[in-house]
């Protein structure tokens, strides 16, 4: 992959930047191939929900995520979030190959992109962003997201560390006009380091009361619940996850950037994000679940199951957090979660290192016992490749797999669509962060469907399976007003 000498600041200099464009086109003319020039530079301060917020249009793919809160490979006050918008090359495939798919287009990607700036910097260099769906099936027509997105975007701002980092990308080829794409990126660029630091506020009295309704009757789920606790006694599987969802109208238009700034402040240990699909509709959430991450060869992957809520008092939780810890119920269904992720990486030839006994993850609403998993990486072996073995675990589907999966079909009355699915970005050199798409809402205009799972194992009460699911209902409710 070429990759030019470093060069200062190219946005300095409108010359400048139009040389460094002018040699990327002669590349293309040679290679005749369309070229990718991607820029990295630090910038000033800025919040990327706060450019999100400005530069985003509907009509344009995007992806925001920021993680807040601790992070066991930056150090204790760290923050990363990373804002994505505008597509210069993008990937809708579907079906059982979808990933090995999204591997090749970022590989062809990345053999024609010619990258330039500090790529020393944090999350600088051409980076990837998108979702895959819960199933690999080709959803139905109205779906409002195909079963894979992937792109590189045009603007890429992102911070880490206190670190800012601009990541500009553009596609060139024989016949691009170099003023007018010089003329447009300039006007972008002015722009961006214009935004003030922060989000605006959103002022929001008198916006009304929602109107909510679930999408099946609660009774449904607790009989899905009875009936799957059979099939358990008789042996069909071991654990399924059921899900539940409700629709929910504002009488005026739902904010994502409103929604998304509430839930990073409520939700700090969360990751939060949003994937838009280019026609107006968001799909956002705050996930505490971590499907992988790579960072140079060394794979971070969570067990997330098995839940309890958090007290009113400080007794009340820390007994709550004890009778979490020591649930028999709850230890089992973690465990199946931790011994399906350390097959399945054994299975790719990783090595995993664990804790012997899980933590607590405690969030504001709910608590989950939480066991972080690590493995170095071969480097033959691709984060996709490894998401394509890891999805969906059965934190989210059930044990056995497949079983798990084909019951979820028959006893949802409603598609999963990106709800409990990978949702992430990687970056040219193989690193990356995938997210579980749980506590995550549609947004579509005024009206927002919610979606919340819980994991069924022998000896789950239907009754306080629904009570943790409106609980989790409740969280993302809460953002959205
Ligand atoms: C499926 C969801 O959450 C999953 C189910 C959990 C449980 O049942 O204990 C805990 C965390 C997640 O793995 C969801 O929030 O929708």
């Amino acid at each position: 992959m070429p990759v030019t000498p470093y060069r200062t600041n190219l946005f300095q200099d409108r010359k400048d930047l139009y040389q460094f464009l002018l040699a990327c086109q002669q590349v293309s003319i040679e290679k005749e191939c369309t070229q990718i020039a991607s820029i990295s530079l630090e910038i000033d301060p800025i919040d990327p929900l706060a450019v999100l917020h400005c530069l985003s249009k509907p009509s344009q793919l995007s992806f925001y995520f920021e993680k807040r809160g601790q992070d066991e490979r930056i150090g204790e006050s760290s923050r990363r979030a990373i804002a994505a918008i505008g597509a210069v090359s993008s990937l809708k495939v579907e079906g059982s190959q979808r990933f090995a798919q999204a591997q090749d287009f970022i590989e062809s990607c990345l053999i024609n992109t010619i990258k330039t700036g500090d790529l020393s910097l944090p999350l600088s260099g051409p980076h990837f962003f998108g979702g895959f769906t819960f199933f690999e099936e080709t959803p139905t027509k109205e779906a409002y997201f195909p079963n894979s997105t992937l792109f590189l975007p045009r603007w890429q701002v992102a911070c880490q560390a206190n670190r800012y980092v601009l990541v500009a990308n553009f596609a060139i080829d024989a016949s691009a006009n170099l003023e007018s794409l010089l003329d447009r990126a300039w006007g972008d660029f002015q722009k961006i380091t214009a935004i003030k630091y922060r989000v605006p506020e959103v002022n929001f009295q008198g916006r009304g009361i929602f109107d909510q309704r679930d999408i099946t009757d609660t009774k449904y789920f607790k009989l899905a619940v009875l009936s799957a606790l059979e099939a358990i006694e008789s042996k069909q599987f071991n654990k399924i996850v059921l899900a539940h969802a409700i629709d929910v109208i504002s009488p005026t238009l739902f904010h994502v950037i409103h929604s998304l700034s509430n839930l990073r402040r409520f939700y700090p240990d969360c990751y939060v994000f949003c994937l838009s699909n280019g026609k107006g509709q968001n799909f956002i959430g705050a996930s505490p679940e971590r499907l992988l991450s790579i960072q140079d060869q060394e794979l971070l992957t969570d067990a997330l199951a098995g839940s309890f809520p958090r007290g009113k008092t400080a007794l009340e939780d820390a007994n709550l957090a004890r009778g979490l810890l020591n649930s028999e119920k709850e230890i089992r269904e973690h465990q199946v979660v931790i011994d399906f992720l350390t097959q399945s990486l054994s299975r790719l030839g990783l090595m995993p290192r664990r804790s012997l006994s899980p933590h607590l993850l405690q969030l504001s609403n709910i608590q989950h016992l939480r066991t972080p998993i690590r493995a170095t990486v071969p480097a033959d072996v691709s984060l996709l490749q490894i998401l394509a073995e890891l999805h969906p675990t059965p934190a989210v589907a059930g044990a056995p797999r497949d079983i798990a999966c084909q019951r979820i079909r028959s006893y949802e009355a409603f598609e999963r669509s990106l709800y409990a699915a990978p949702l992430g970005w990687l970056d040219h050199k193989g690193n990356g962060e995938f997210i579980v798409g749980i506590r995550s809402a549609l947004v579509n205009g005024c009206s927002a469907r919610l979606y919340a799972g819980a994991g069924i194992v022998a000896g789950s009460d239907p009754e306080k399976e629904l009570t943790e699911i409106k609980l989790k209902l409740q969280a993302l409710l809460q953002a959205l007003v």
